[in-house]
């Protein structure tokens, strides 16, 4: 059965093993300009070596949530610990994907995927980096593809180039915006097989924004429902589906069971 845990409930992750990576107490975030209250008192926990997903209607402060764990935005009230340390701004162990790749298109694959290194420690960096990048081309499956430019990839393709750029920096986390939803149904799929056995493979801490409740489920081990906004948690699901998952296991009855039960919240008006 899936574990249900109840709004306000500061640590839905109790069920998981593993340390805390990531803690936010009360975190709210309105901007002032607009006067628009984005977040209201998000309590979160992420553990090491799982994988969340957070889904909810447009608008409700999803973005808005993974910007402030990633230090590119402040939170107006309440606190966030990375691995034992606030988050002030951005970070070395905070790795980020979103929906787009934006890769440079002068700069060929490996190129691309080393640039993290060269802005933050130089040309020669980089370099060294570049049998470590091989070995992440090789992970996601982009052998051959070394030094082509980005014209010439795929959408799926230059996504992969991206997962690999976000892991050349080796951070203990990973921040998923959407990062697939630029991409035909079938090839996000899959893409979203290949990012669980990497994930898997390097035992991530990842959490997902994703608008696909299937998409989120069959990758989490907790599924976190938000309300409209202001933004808070309504229902912390855990996923008991053994892994790895594979995309025949959206046809088990407790799969479509928790689909039907996040879907209820879209009924109940926690999506409008
Ligand atoms: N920089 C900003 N200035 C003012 N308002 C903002 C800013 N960023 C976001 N907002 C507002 O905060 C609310 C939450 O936005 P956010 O992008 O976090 O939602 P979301 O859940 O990610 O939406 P979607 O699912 O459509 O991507 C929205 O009402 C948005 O207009």
């Amino acid at each position: 059965m899936a574990v249900l845990s109840m709004p306000g409930d500061a640590d839905s992750s109790v069920g998981l093993t593993g340390r805390p990576v990531y803690e936010l107490r009360g975190v709210s975030k309105t901007f002032a300009k607009r006067n628009v209250q984005a977040l209201d008192k998000v309590d979160l926990t992420l553990r090491e070596g799982t994988f969340s997903a957070i889904i909810g209607p447009s608008g409700c402060g999803k973005s808005t949530l993974l910007k402030i764990m990633a230090g590119l935005q402040p939170p107006s009230s309440g606190s966030v610990i990375l691995q034992g340390r606030p988050v002030l701004g951005p970070r070395r162990d905070i790795g980020m994907m979103f929906q787009q790749a934006t890769l440079f298109p002068w700069r060929t694959t490996i190129e691309n995927i080393v640039l993290p290194i060269e802005i933050r420690d130089g040309k020669a960096a980089a370099r060294a980096k570049y049998d470590q990048a091989r070995q992440l081309i090789d992970l996601v499956g982009l052998k051959g593809f070394e030094t082509v430019y980005p014209g010439e990839l795929s959408g799926g393709m230059a996504q992969r180039a991206a997962i690999c750029r976000m892991l050349i920096t080796e951070p203990a986390v990973l921040l998923l915006d959407e990062p697939f939803s630029a991409l035909d149904e079938l090839s996000r799929d899959f893409m979203n097989m290949e990012l669980q056995r990497i994930c898997l493979e390097r035992s991530a801490t990842s959490f997902l924004v994703t608008h696909s409740i299937p998409e989120a489920v069959i990758l989490s081990d907790i599924v976190y429902v938000m309300s409209p906004r202001p933004g808070r948690f309504v229902e912390a699901i855990t996923v008991d589906i053994p892994w790895p998952r594979t995309l025949d296991m959206m046809t088990d009855p407790r799969f479509g069971a928790l689909v039907h039960r996040i879907r209820g919240h879209l009924d109940k008006g926690a999506f409008q």
